[in-house]
C-alpha cells in the first residue's frame, strides 16, 4: 500500500469542535442555540440508528436536536402537515427528512415543501439552483464534507481533473457543481458510461459514488490520483456483516496518491457538515456573519 489515508473521522471531530464553539458563542450573544429538526418516517434499523447518531452529535455540540419518528403508513398529507410545523417553528433552523421514504410518499414534494433556508440538505429546488449558478445556497451534506477534504489535502483544486463516478441528486451532480465551483475539469461518468475504467484513470480526483460494494478497482485509478469513496455498503463476508465502501480499499490504495477509508471517511464528514449547515441557516437566518471554513 502506498496511498496516505484521508482521516474523515478525526478532520470530522475538528469540525464539530468549530461547530460546537461558534454555537456557544451563539448562545452568548444571541441568548438561543441553532435547533434541527430530523425526520424519519419507517422503522429501517439502519435508518434509526444513522437518526440517533445524528440526535447524539446534535446535541454534543450545544445545539437543540427535535426527533420526529413517524409510523411507516403515515400520510402524504400528514408529512407535509408536519414540514408545515416545522417551517413556522422559530426554534427549528434545519430541517432534514430521512431519505429513502417509504415508497407510498413522494420525496420531491415532501422536500420542495421545506423552507429553502432550512433545507440543510440542499436538496431543494431553489437549493439545487443556486448551488448551480453560483449564488449563496445551503449545500448537500456529503458533497460538502468531500470538498472540504479535498481542500485539505490539496489546497487548490484549480485545473485538477475530477471524475465523479455517479449522478445521483445527492451526491453526484452536486459534487460536480462544487469541483466546477473550484475549477475542477470535471466529468460525470455512471453505469452507461462506455469505457469507465479508461475514463476515471483520468482523473486527479476520482469520486465514487455508486452505491455497488467495491466496484471500483485499482486499474480504475490513474498512480497517484486521491480517491474519494462516498459508499456505504453492508455485505456478509466470513458470515460477518460489514461495512464497505465502492472502492476495494486495498487494490485502491496501492495506487492512489490518497484515499478514503470505509468506515472512518465520508460517511462522519457528512454528518458534521450537516452541523454546520444548521449553523449556517441559524446565521443566515438572523443576518450574523456566516462561520469560517464551515461553507462551500
Ligand atoms: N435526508 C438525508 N440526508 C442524509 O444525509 C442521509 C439520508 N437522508 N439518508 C441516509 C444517508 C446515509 N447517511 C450516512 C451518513 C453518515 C454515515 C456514517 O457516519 N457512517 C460511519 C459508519 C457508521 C457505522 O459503523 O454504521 C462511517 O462511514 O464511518 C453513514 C450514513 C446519510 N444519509
Amino acid at each position: 500500500m502506498s496511498a496516505a489515508i484521508i482521516d474523515g473521522k478525526a478532520f470530522a471531530a475538528t469540525i464539530r469542535a468549530r461547530v460546537a464553539d461558534h454555537v456557544a458563542r451563539l448562545r452568548d450573544e444571541q441568548g438561543t442555540a441553532p435547533g434541527l429538526a430530523v425526520v424519519l418516517v419507517g422503522e429501517d434499523p439502519a435508518s434509526q440508528v444513522y437518526v440517533r447518531s445524528k440526535g447524539k452529535m446534535t446535541k454534543e455540540c450545544g445545539m437543540q436536536s427535535f426527533e420526529h419518528r413517524l409510523p411507516a403508513d403515515t400520510t402524504q398529507v400528514d408529512l407535509m402537515a408536519l414540514i408545515a410545523r416545522l417551517n413556522a417553528d422559530a426554534q427549528v433552523h434545519g430541517i432534514l427528512v430521512q431519505l429513502p421514504l417509504p415508497a407510498h410518499l413522494d420525496s420531491d414534494l415532501v422536500i420542495n415543501a421545506i423552507d429553502p433556508a432550512k433545507d440543510v440538505d440542499g436538496f431543494h429546488v431553489s437549493n439545487v439552483g443556486l448551488l448551480g449558478t453560483g449564488q449563496k445556497a445551503m449545500v448537500p451534506c456529503t458533497p460538502l464534507g468531500c470538498l472540504m477534504m479535498l481542500r485539505d489535502h490539496h489546497g487548490s483544486l484549480s485545473g485538477m481533473d475530477a471524475v465523479v463516478l455517479g449522478r445521483s441528486n445527492i451526491v453526484g451532480k452536486p459534487m460536480a457543481q462544487l469541483l466546477l465551483g473550484d475549477s475542477c475539469t470535471v466529468t460525470i461518468a455512471h453505469s452507461r458510461t462506455r469505457d469507465l475504467a479508461e475514463v476515471t484513470r483520468r482523473a486527479d480526483i476520482l469520486v465514487a459514488a455508486v452505491g455497488r460494494p467495491e466496484m471500483v478497482t485499482g486499474d480504475y485509478v490513474k498512480p497517484g490520483a486521491t480517491v474519494i469513496d462516498v459508499g456505504i455498503n453492508r455485505v456478509e463476508r466470513d458470515g460477518a456483516s460489514r461495512l464497505v465502501g465502492d472502492c476495494d480499499f486495498a487494490s485502491c490504495a496501492e495506487v492512489a496518491g490518497a484515499i478514503t477509508p470505509v468506515p472512518g471517511g465520508v460517511g462522519p464528514m457528512t454528518i458534521a457538515c450537516l452541523l454546520a449547515n444548521t449553523v449556517t441557516a441559524f446565521c443566515r437566518a438572523h443576518d450574523l456573519k456566516e462561520p469560517d471554513g464551515l461553507t462551500a
